[in-house]
């Protein structure tokens, strides 16, 4: 923290017809902070995302990016790279092509293009046809174009999307490695984990309004009640204890369970569920697991959108606390 600003947005407001894509929307970021956007279909995440590009240009309200004005013309200032929806790519052209073209336009030197294209890896098809490329190595590429010229401000539109295990964990580690030196990044995803894994700070969007900004820390601490999953020796016993237990109520039908499973999902605060623990114990019942149903972050952002998010993991159940 207390780095330079490299988005200020204050109060933006962006419409198109009726529809308030952005309601007065703060936007606070840091150089060298990785900041998510994080909300429902049609929140408003790439909307912002491209006023920060300059695809587009507010209605009202101030937004600078890397201390200058963004004004109505919506031009961005140099120094800002990224893409939304999709990376925009010729299909016809190989991935160094690509690159190349955007060198040549860009002013970046021809040595950035190996460099991109090995950071995202993608050096060994590096001379395919994008056409036949699948939407993660298309993902990839689009985050190797964007890095091309070493922006101080990288803007990513879901830059997880359609990345297998492995690809992901590269990508997370490429931004992490530009945020380290001190790049800001502003990206969306609809994936509790990249955002826990990789961000600093969230804003948290619901049609055009932001509901939570801060510390993903914080988001988790305020998400108040949250279901666990408590398998036991003794499910029947385990079920009486949690019942007496003050702030706890045994959810039906639990959600996270495997099917012919009797564990107990109990609903309550991270104290009362720790109550539960020391009574279980005090009552001989052995805990064999206890865990938070979905994970805190995806948590926190049910109960504050009362929506789902996608990529939602059937079976997610944290290991014993
Ligand atoms: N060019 C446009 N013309 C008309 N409406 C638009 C346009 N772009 C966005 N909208 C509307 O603005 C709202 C916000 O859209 P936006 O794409 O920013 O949401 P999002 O949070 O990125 O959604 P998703 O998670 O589905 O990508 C939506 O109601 C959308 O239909």
């Amino acid at each position: 923290m207390g780095g330079a600003s490299a988005v200020r947005a204050r109060g933006v407001v962006k419409t198109f017809g009726d529809v308030v894509a952005l309601d007065h929307v703060d936007l606070d970021v840091e150089e060298g902070q990785v900041h998510g956007l994080v909300g429902p279909n049609g929140a408003g995440k790439s909307t912002l995302l491209g006023l920060l590009l300059g695809l587009t240009a507010a209605d009202r309200g101030r937004l600078e990016v890397l201390g200058t004005v963004v004004g109505r013309t919506g031009a961005a200032p140099a120094d800002v790279a990224g893409f939304v929806d999709e990376p925009g790519l010729y299909p016809s052209l190989t991935p160094r092509q690509n690159l190349a073209a955007l060198a040549s336009l860009r002013d970046a030197h021809a040595d950035d293009v190996a460099w991109a294209l090995d950071q995202v890896g993608l050096t060994e098809v590096a001379d395919d046809r994008v056409r036949g490329f699948s939407l993660g190595m298309r993902q990839r590429l689009g985050l190797a174009s964007a890095m091309l010229t070493r922006p101080r401000l990288l803007v990513l539109d879901e830059p997880t999307n359609g990345l297998d295990p492995g690809a992901r964990r590269q990508v997370h580690a490429v931004v992490a490695g530009l945020a380290a030196a001190g790049t800001a990044v502003v990206l969306s995803s609809h994936r509790m984990d990249d955002l826990a894994e990789l961000c600093s700070e969230v804003t948290l969007l619901t049609t055009g309004r932001v509901v939570f900004a801060g510390p993903v820390e914080k988001l988790v601490a305020e998400s108040g009640e949250i279901d666990h999953l408590v398998r036991t020796t003794d499910p029947a016993a385990a079920r009486s204890v949690a019942e007496q237990v003050p702030g706890v109520r045994v959810v039906e039908p639990g959600t996270g369970r495997r099917p012919g499973d009797d564990a107990l999902v109990v609903r309550g605060s991270l104290t009362a569920v720790d109550e539960l623990v020391v009574r279980l114990v005090c009552a001989g019942v052995q805990l064999r697991e206890l865990g938070p149903v979905v994970a805190p972050l995806e948590a926190a952002f049910l109960a504050l959108t009362g929506d789902e998010p996608e990529d939602r993991p059937d079976d997610v159940v944290g290991p014993l606390r």
